[in-house]
């Protein structure tokens, strides 16, 4: 029997954590038919906050600025210990994505409270700067309506994930004991990127075909933002695929 209330935190140290309040909530309400168990969204601001939580969400920001905040309120080992040791639903964007890769390159590792959980390695600010930000249209067959209405994904100074350490050796039904399954790579073509800075050489060179979304057992990572867009099919999808899932 499933419990009767789901806690879906969001770490709200830094970055765009209210927005993802927002879109777990709408999209437990557009499941609420569906759904088993009542799904609460918090901010989680200490590890007290945490230990309340059935499943998190690492919002997109700034790594080095989460990293930093997360040694000052004692965080980083519950972190660790509720991604690899308790191993509930995690779900990193961009600068989460980042926090919860087991390397990062580009960046200074002092500066980093890695948490792991995913075996890859990522490039940090892979498309350069704020200025060099762009959407492209994601092929996410899994969504609802992905065939008529593709998910428009937010790049901010995002990450790519440049390779994966421990790939799975089955691509369906990733389990915890499996290695990363690639989830989404970036399309051909890039909305906005036509007139910036982002058809310099690193962009060009590496735009079509680059990781943007992998999963690892209980753990899912996207280097675009699904908190900026009203669209909450990314949300209702990690709450069935994931959090849901693991409280069956
Ligand atoms: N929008 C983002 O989350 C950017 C992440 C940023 N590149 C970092 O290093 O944390």
């Amino acid at each position: 029997m499933q419990p009767t209330t789901t806690t879906v935190g969001v770490l709200a140290l830094q970055g765009g954590f209210s927005e993802h309040v927002d879109l777990v909530r709408s999209a437990a309400a557009q499941l609420a038919d569906s759904l088993p168990t009542t799904v609460t969204a918090v901010e989680v601001r200490t590890p007290d906050d945490l230990t309340r939580c059935d499943a998190l969400i690492i919002p997109g920001g700034e790594s080095a600025t989460i990293s930093l905040i997360a040694r000052r309120t004692g965080l980083v080992e519950p972190l660790r210990e509720f991604v690899n040791v308790l191993k509930k639903p995690t779900w990193g964007t961009c600068a989460g994505l980042i926090l919860l890769s087991k390397e990062a390159k580009a960046a200074k590792q002092s500066d980093l409270a890695l948490i792991g959980g995913l075996d890859v390695c990522v490039h940090r600010n892979h498309f350069g700067r704020q200025f060099d930000s762009f959407t492209a249209p994601l092929d996410l067959p899994f969504l609802p309506d992905s065939a008529t209405k593709p998910f428009v994904g937010f790049f901010i100074r995002a990450p790519i994930v440049e390779e994966v350490l421990r790939p799975s050796t089955t691509s369906d039904k990733p389990s915890s004991t499996e290695g990363v399954t690639i989830v989404a790579r970036l399309p051909d073509h890039l909305n906005g990127a036509k007139n910036k800075t982002i058809t310099s050489e690193v962009v060009v060179s590496g735009a079509a075909g680059d990781i943007v979304a992998v999963r690892q057992g209980n753990v899912l990572g996207t280097s675009f933002h699904p908190e900026l867009t009203p669209d909450a099919r990314m949300h209702a999808w990690f709450l069935q695929e994931f959090v849901l899932k693991s409280r069956a």
